[in-house]
């Protein structure tokens, strides 16, 4: 595991170890029971059919980059990506490091239809259940900082309650992990994002994607900023587009992400027909 991710997962641990003293799980469940989770991957698959199937990030600070968008409404910025196009959220979850909260997932999550991913350093199961107890549709399970048996269980969990689940992986010795488990994740995803050095490389995705399965979503994360990304990596195989910071740092991010899918859509030919 990278230093980074070692720190960030050690953060973690104390805030799960905090959160487990607070709320017990019976309360979360009974909370969860409060919501149906609205398919987080289908919503990816059904817009990928027809257009560019963007995951657009409610991020408001990061390890790398730290304070991203001082102007965060919550509610407003999730409102906005809905109508602007965006096929599902991210919400960052993580307190510490992100400047995210459950409260943020919350309240994003009620504020929309389309479904939104809890997105944190899963390590224990808690925090699977807390996630549907806030409205989440599917959580993120990092290979990088996993065994696999905690690949399965964890995967397991999630779906015993209907949550959807992304794998997150950086290089190919992680998407062998994931291909090798026996239950499969809804989706997976390549970070591009390298944890060692916070380097961004699209070429991640793009050496990866012949190796993912069709049958999963497949999904392209970290460093995405144009409509020539979205063509090169949909060309490479690509499902669907998580997008935080690039769009975070507009002014208005939903009319950014507005023109980000007409350029998508007019620049990608297959998608620009099943959109006349
Ligand atoms: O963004 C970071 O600095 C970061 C650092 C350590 C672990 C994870 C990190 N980011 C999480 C993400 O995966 C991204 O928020 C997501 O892929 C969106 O990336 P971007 O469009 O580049 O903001």
């Amino acid at each position: 595991m990278s230093t980074h991710l070692n720190k960030i997962v050690a953060t973690t641990r104390e805030t799960v170890a905090a959160n487990k003293a607070r709320v017990p799980v019976s309360e979360l469940e009974r909370r969860a029971a409060l919501h149906r989770p609205r398919g987080w991957a289908n919503a990816l698959s059904v817009r990928s059919a027809c257009g560019p199937a963007v995951i657009a990030e409610l991020k408001k600070a990061s390890p790398s980059k730290g304070l991203i968008r001082a102007d965060f409404n919550v509610e407003h910025l999730a409102r906005q990506y809905e109508t602007s196009g965006a096929a599902a959220l991210s919400v960052l979850t993580d307190e510490p490091y992100f400047q995210g909260s459950l409260r943020n997932l919350e309240l994003a999550s009620a504020a929309v239809a389309i479904p939104c991913l809890r997105k944190d350093f899963t390590i224990d199961e808690y925090q699977i259940v807390e996630a549907r107890a806030h409205r989440g549709d599917a959580i993120l399970l990092i290979a990088a900082a996993l065994t696999s048996e905690e690949m399965h269980r964890f995967t397991h969990t999630a779906h015993a309650i209907d949550l959807d689940v992304l794998i997150e992986v950086h290089t190919g010795e992680e998407l062998d992990r994931v291909l090798a488990l026996d239950e499969a994740p809804d989706a997976i995803g390549v970070n591009n994002r390298n944890l060692k050095t916070f380097a961004v490389r699209l070429e991640t995705s793009l050496e990866l994607a012949v190796r993912i399965p069709a049958d999963v979503v497949r999904v392209a994360e970290s460093g995405i900023a144009t409509a020539a990304d979205m063509v090169r990596l949909r060309e490479a195989g690509f499902d669907a587009f998580l997008i935080g910071e690039s769009l975070m740092r507009q002014p208005d991010p939903g009319a950014a992400l507005s023109t980000l899918l007409a350029e998508a859509v007019s620049s990608i030919p297959v998608l620009h027909e099943s959109a006349q």
